[in-house]
């Protein structure tokens, strides 16, 4: 007898643009923080139970357009993958959620090198210029991300780990089938970002990313056919 499957509904995302506080270089992706005091920007639905806080997004990208996501679709590699990282309230906080396989949610999103670069990317890389190097840190205000969304929802599911030591194993992955596109010039400037303090000789940061690792058995399902 063949397992019932139970179909993915749809994931929702309601962030309050008024939640976003800063941009940070912290020498490995860069990203932004959000106010995660209370459900203020929240992700539900598809393969969650509750409402997961938003907390940070943040980039991987590669050291040139041909690689840099840390998944790979059909041996296809994108140039960059932003996530964004939401955590499970009923386990009190952050660090608490680590400890839990429901602990947190992470949406991915390919950025694919083209012609018709997304607009609403153009905030995140105009900070670019105000956090060069390690440690560099600017306010990032009013600024709502689910404007980065695709226009397709569809997306796979998987549960599995954050791909930055020590990579506990407390993520609902929910990876956007569709990417968004940026320009080459865009992703130029984020390879313009450094990973040294402002008084360390300079060193690129690219090749922040995490090649894909074995399923183990795992089951990735998908949203659509
Ligand atoms: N790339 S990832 O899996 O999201 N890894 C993360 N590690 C630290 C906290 C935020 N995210
Ligand atoms: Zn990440």
């Amino acid at each position: 007898m063949t397992p019932a499957r139970r179909t993915l509904s749809a994931w929702h995302a309601s962030y309050d643009p008024g939640a976003a506080k800063t941009i940070l270089n912290n020498g490995r992706p860069c990203r932004v923080v959000f106010d995660d005091t209370f459900d203020r920007s929240v992700l539900r639905g598809g393969p969650l139970t509750g409402a997961y806080r938003l907390r940070q997004l943040h980039l991987h990208w590669g050291s040139s357009d041909l690689h840099g996501s840390e998944h790979v679709i059909d041996g296809v590699k994108y140039a960059a993958e932003l996530h964004m990282v939401h955590w499970n309230p009923k386990h009190g906080n952050f660090a608490g959620a680590l400890k839990q396989p429901d602990g947190v949610a992470v949406v991915g999103i390919f950025l694919k090198v083209g012609n018709t670069p997304k607009p609403e990317m153009k905030r995140i890389l105009e900070e670019i210029e105000n956090i060069k190097t390690k440690g560099k840190e600017a306010p990032f205000l009013h600024f709502d991300p689910s404007i980065l969304f695709p226009k397709s929802r569809d997306y796979w599911t998987y549960h599995g780990s954050f791909t930055t030591p020590p990579c506990e194993e407390c993520i609902t992955w929910i990876l956007l089938r569709e990417p968004i596109e940026v320009s080459s010039d865009q992703m130029a400037k984020l390879r313009s970002l450094s990973k040294n303090d402002e008084n360390e000789p300079p060193s690129p940061l690219v090749d922040n990313w995490r090649p894909p690792q074995p399923l183990k058995g795992r089951i990735v399902r998908a949203s659509f056919k």
